[in-house]
């Protein structure tokens, strides 16, 4: 996709065209993060900072941007300081594909005000989307268990949106794609079955089937619900299964696409099972989510693959990750963003932040949240309450924000989809499962060192009215 540095709200660059006039030389650190998991979920899965990092370090204004900003009142002298227009700051950043909780930063911008104001929006759209969805499917591989999902979702998506929901549910533990674009870019295992249309142009359901197990006899997938999917769809494709095996093929699938699909996935296992076809796959879709798909697995529907679209790249219920973009420091003085409600006032400073592991190496359920020097975090105070804190000298402390780029260049080498995706898989193994159940998942601690706690309430103090 062609992004450009006018992918950005205008307010960005009337902030940015005064920033230029008063102070064009002033240091800015923000941080990113978001304020609840999605979904009523205990975690989220961080996605989006790779695309982030490859668009950062080629971001332009072109001829045609600037010449649109021109006719729309921007001054000459800030035109041409956009011609040249680069982001060289430095991002300290989580993993991609690390296990996120709110309130906490997870990725922290350091860099010339105005860079750092103009490239907020993109790095809020890639980060809050990205990161909703692979958490979404990261919700549906918990539920599938070891079953293969395949991403259905691009014709249902929020248009070009589609293609990095594909990306964000590889990460999030999606098999495969039908979306060819996003499979091709960023080297995703593409596959698909067969839609309707198919077997209506055809006078005969079995024809249908029969000339597409011909033509395409590798990882061939039948779809066996147009007419009536126990009376024809399936002894059909059981006919077309025979005849493959006479000619050395095999038929790798049925799919199924509406209906009581426990009690059909059923009955549809034992009359393959009855034909001696117990190799071939049950696949099915329709609206699935991931309490669907824990409610097939819980009826004991043999079901071996699913195929998810809306609820998946949509983010369905959730329309979007409420992740923001609040800055935290200026030319090395700390900053504060107060508000009535004490859960959004932000935290000042560039910051790292701390998890603590037990001894076996699982997560033990708290981040820690301190100053950029401080080394380790010996005391966590709770944000909000006086009367607790946590004593942290029995825990292995991790630091989760490393340096990313400088300069407007990567510092790290750049990460595959698959890398990610399994990078995610063995982080979320390190959850405890009572931060991954679905209803009333167990609260994940974020607390603040004695040090950032102190700052942020002076911070409080001074600007209280
Ligand atoms: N056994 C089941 N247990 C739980 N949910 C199921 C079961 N079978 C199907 N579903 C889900 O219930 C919903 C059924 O939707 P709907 O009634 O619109 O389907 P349908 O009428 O069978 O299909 P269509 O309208 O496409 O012909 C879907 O989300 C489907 O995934
Ligand atoms: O239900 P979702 O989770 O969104 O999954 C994708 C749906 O999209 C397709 O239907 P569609 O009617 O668009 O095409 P078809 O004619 O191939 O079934 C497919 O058959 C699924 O039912
Ligand atoms: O391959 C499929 O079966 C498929 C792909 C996209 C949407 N619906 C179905």
């Amino acid at each position: 996709m062609n992004i450009t540095a006018a992918y950005t709200d205008y307010y960005q660059l009337t902030m940015a065209q005064v920033y230029f006039g008063t102070k064009p030389n002033g240091r800015a650190v923000f941080d990113y993060y978001f304020r609840s998991n999605p979904f009523n979920s205990g975690y989220s899965i961080f996605a989006g900072l790779e695309d982030v990092l490859n668009i950062l370090e080629t971001l332009e204004f072109t001829a045609s941007d600037i010449s649109y900003l021109k006719q729309h009142g921007f001054e000459n002298d800030f035109l041409e300081y956009l011609k040249d227009f680069r982001f060289r700051g430095s991002i300290f950043s989580s993993k991609e594909g690390d296990v996120v909780f709110p309130n906490r930063p997870i990725l922290q911008v350091e860099a010339n005000i105005i860079e750092a104001q103009i490239v907020e929006t993109l790095l809020l759209n890639m980060l809050n989307f990205q990161t909703l969805i692979a958490t979404k499917a990261s919700r549906i591989r918990r539920s599938a268990k070891d079953g293969i999902l395949l991403d259905m979702g691009l014709r249902r998506a929020h248009a070009t949106g589609g293609y990095y929901a594909s990306r964000a549910a590889a990460i999030g533990g999606f098999d495969s794609t039908s979306n060819v674009k996003a499979a091709e870019d960023y080297n995703i295992p593409s596959s698909g079955t067969m839609a309707h249309s198919f077997i209506q142009s055809y006078e005969d359901e079995l024809q249908a089937f029969r000339d597409f197990a011909k033509m395409r006899p590798v990882n061939c997938v039948l779809l066996i619900d147009t007419y009536n999917t126990l009376r024809s769809g399936l002894p059909n494709a059981i006919t077309v299964a025979k005849e493959m095996e006479s000619n050395g093929t095999q038929l790798m699938g049925v799919r199924l696409d509406s209906g009581d699909l426990a009690y059909l996935s059923k009955k549809t296992r034992k009359l393959l099972d009855d034909a001696n076809l117990d190799y071939v796959k049950i696949v099915v879709s329709n609206q699935l989510d991931e309490y669907v798909i824990k409610s097939l697995k819980d009826q004991g529907a043999p079901i071996d693959i699913f195929g998810v679209g809306t609820n998946l790249v949509t983010g369905k219920p959730d329309a979007a990750l409420d992740g923001v973009y609040k800055l935290s420091e200026y030319n090395g003085d700390p900053r504060i963003k107060l508000s009535e409600n004490i859960i959004k006032v932000s935290l000042p400073s560039k910051k790292q932040v701390y998890r603590m592991l037990d001894s076996t190496g699982m997560f033990y359920g708290a981040d820690a949240v301190a100053l950029f020097n401080e080394a380790e975090v010996a005391q966590m105070e709770h944000p909000f309450d006086a009367t607790k804190s946590l004593n942290l000298s029995s825990f292995k402390q991790e630091p989760l924000l490393e340096k990313v780029m400088e300069d407007g260049k990567r510092t790290t080498p750049s990460r595959s989809v698959s890398e990610i995706a399994d990078y995610s898989k063995s982080r979320l193994a390190q959850l405890p499962d009572e931060y991954k159940r679905f209803q009333n998942p167990h609260i994940y601690k974020i607390g603040l060192s004695t040090a950032l706690k102190q700052e942020r309430d002076t911070l409080v103090q001074k600007h209280k009215f």
